[in-house]
């Protein structure tokens, strides 16, 4: 395992592999070595926010109602109370608005690209990519 916390050159993302290693607290010694660590693990993160978002857009293609429609409260709180112990120095309550708002944003980018392949939303209500039929934008 290397200790390279350089970004964005520190993890590696292969085609559909990553692999990263996890800066260390105790080897940190600066701002920019505590920030360059940051950046490292926010491109990691951000990677992983999308292909989760894509993963989670084959679950709203495959249900019977997919989008923000078809949310599920319980299925949100069984992975919030799953995650809990990997992340126990943050506040449950904390850690639920984070999720709710990476699933909102998964939920989010599914329903714009199915309105980009000219499907209707489910519930336009919650869509956030109406078309102007119009075009006239706005
Ligand atoms: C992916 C699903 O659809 C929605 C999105 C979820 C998610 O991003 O994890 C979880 C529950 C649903 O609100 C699902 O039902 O599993």
């Amino acid at each position: 395992m290397t200790t390279d916390h350089r970004a964005p050159s520190g993890p590696t993302a292969a085609r559909d592999e990553l692999t990263v290693a996890l800066p260390r607290t105790e080897d940190l010694a600066t701002v920019d070595d505590a920030r360059a660590a940051i950046d490292g693990i926010d491109t990691v993160l951000a990677a992983l926010l999308e292909r989760r978002a894509a993963v989670a857009g084959v679950v709203q293609r495959l249900k019977p109602v997919g989008g923000f429609a078809g949310r599920d409260p319980d299925r949100e709180r069984r992975i919030v109370a799953a995650m809990s112990p990997h992340a126990p120095s943050l506040d449950p309550g904390h850690l639920a608005r984070i999720m709710n708002a990476v699933i909102e944003a998964g939920l989010d980018a599914a329903e714009r690209e199915r309105a980009g392949a000219g499907e209707l939303c489910p519930s336009h209500s919650e869509c956030k990519n109406v078309q102007d039929p119009a075009g006239a934008g706005g």
